[in-house]
């Protein structure tokens, strides 16, 4: 028989589309393209759900899930500093101005060496890969060659990787063993990484992208802010970088620019769609409101939130003002590679932000009223909000979304994830699947319809 899909995949399914509401594909049957593009999803009542299933089934073409086992789709990682997977976990204490000094710039400068750089992405892209991290927007570092060696290992793994080489060319503010030679220099090799790049990005399937990033306003000179907005025009690339993330950032960005981040970025030409900042914590409304016009998205990392950032980001409140949002890591100002640990984490933080933590101020004057996200709210960020984010149509198991998916199993075996009630409801599943997953109870990743991780 001819077959008009690439592959029919037959299970129970979650996805969002709107923060507040998940829905569920009970039984359905998603119908990929050799693209590894859904092109059809098919209920048990739908009138052709019999004959796919009888024409695919017996066919290395089909895959269905067992019971217990679940798609979700696969977590978009919005900000990760790739080099300092090798010292997550580590320095959890000090401040974020002492921690960049005496831990992050020294290991970062050790990437000049590819074979260090080798080993510790290759490490990295597999352990996301394992925790159902299939697209992530990553730091480098300063150096071009171990930058695009990360692309590289993306595009090789399968991962949907987005990577930018970091700039850090202002002599006052950068240690001399570690910034770009000059701002000439910053710029030149940014636009040689973003040419090699995308060059790549024609040999996968799944995408790898070129991202413009200066690492924040602290490390940059004026020119080469300008510079890299021009760059980000000119090839019409991705941008990031931290905005209004301290006390400290937010502070010195106002001494030294009269204005927020948030208005610096913007007349830098740094702000837009497909622009992500990470942490934005610190936004007033004014610069809330030029996020959303412009179609910049937040990176939220609510790990790293609680050791770097002063503060809770609003996300409730930004959600609303109609602000893209999505979660990141943060690794390793966030110690986990794992997005399941941030959904818990973002609803936690919430709660605590609603609620307040001073326990000798009354009950009314200890927080911030409507506050809190719950897990449907923090599984959209994960997921759709991070695609949207990302402009990509990805985060989502609908018709015209890629095929990016996790196979969670709650009966994994060694795992926590027990269900006793069998008159559990879809939702109530959904949440302990967040709140109760460890890497264990994911069986299986699959990207742009291929499978990239398999847990035996
Ligand atoms: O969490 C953070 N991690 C970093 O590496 C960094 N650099 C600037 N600002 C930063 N914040």
């Amino acid at each position: 028989m001819d077959h008009a899909y690439d592959k029919v995949f037959r299970g129970t399914a979650f996805t969002s589309g709107t923060p507040q509401e998940v829905s569920v594909w009970e039984d359905c049957l998603f119908c990929l393209d050799v693209e590894g593009v859904i092109r059809r999803i098919l209920k048990p009542q739908d009138a052709d759900y019999s004959r796919i299933l009888e024409a695919y089934r017996d066919t290395e073409r089909f895959r269905a899930l067992a019971e217990g086992q679940y798609f979700l789709p696969g977590f978009i990682d919005l900000h990760i500093h790739a080099p300092q997977w090798a010292q997550a976990g580590t320095a959890m204490d000090i401040p974020l101005q002492d921690w960049l000094g005496t831990y992050t710039f020294p290991l970062e400068s050790k990437y000049a060496d590819l074979d260090f750089a080798r080993k510790v992405y290759q490490d990295l892209v597999t352990t996301l890969l394992a925790n159902g991290t299939t697209t992530a927007l990553y730091f480098a570092t300063i150096h071009k060659e171990a930058s695009y060696l990360l692309a590289q290992i993306c595009a090789d793994k399968g991962q949907r990787g987005l990577v930018g080489k970091v700039v850090m060319d202002d002599k006052e503010q950068n240690p001399a063993y570690y910034r770009d030679e000059s701002t000439k220099a910053a710029l030149a090799d940014t636009e040689e990484f973003i040419q090699r790049v995308q060059e790549l990005n024609k040999s996968t399937k799944q995408g790898v992208y070129p991202v413009v990033t200066p690492r924040f306003i602290p490390s940059c000179t004026d020119e080469a802010l300008t510079g890299l907005g021009e760059l980000a025009k000119k090839y019409g690339t991705y941008i990031q970088s931290h905005c209004s993330e301290s006390d400290w950032e937010h502070n010195y960005v106002l001494e030294r620019m009269h204005k927020s981040d948030t208005f610096a970025l913007h007349e830098m030409g740094l702000l837009q769609d497909k622009a992500v900042m990470a942490h934005a914590v610190f936004l007033s409304d004014e610069d809330a409101d030029l996020f959303a016009e412009t179609g910049t998205a937040i990176a939220h990392c609510p790990i790293s939130n609680v050791c770097f950032s002063n503060g809770v980001l609003p996300a409730a409140r930004f959600t609303q003002k109609g602000i893209d949002i999505g979660l990141g890591t943060d690794i390793s100002g966030g110690f986990s590679p794992s997005l399941f640990d941030n959904i818990r984490q973002a609803v936690i933080s919430s709660r605590m932000l609603e609620e307040g933590v001073d326990p000798s101020l009354e009950p009314p004057e200890r927080g911030l009223p409507h506050s809190r996200i719950g897990a449907n709210e923090a599984f959209y960020y994960a997921t759709a909000g991070g695609g949207k984010s990302l402009s990509l149509p990805i985060g989502q198991l609908e018709e015209n979304y890629v095929w990016d998916v996790q196979v969670i199993d709650v009966n994994a075996p060694n795992t926590r994830l027990p269900i006793f009630d069998s008159g559990l409801s879809m939702e109530d599943l959904l949440h302990k699947i967040l709140f109760l997953s460890r890497p264990e109870n994911i069986r299986e990743v699959w990207v742009q319809g291929e499978c990239v991780h398999k847990r035996i």
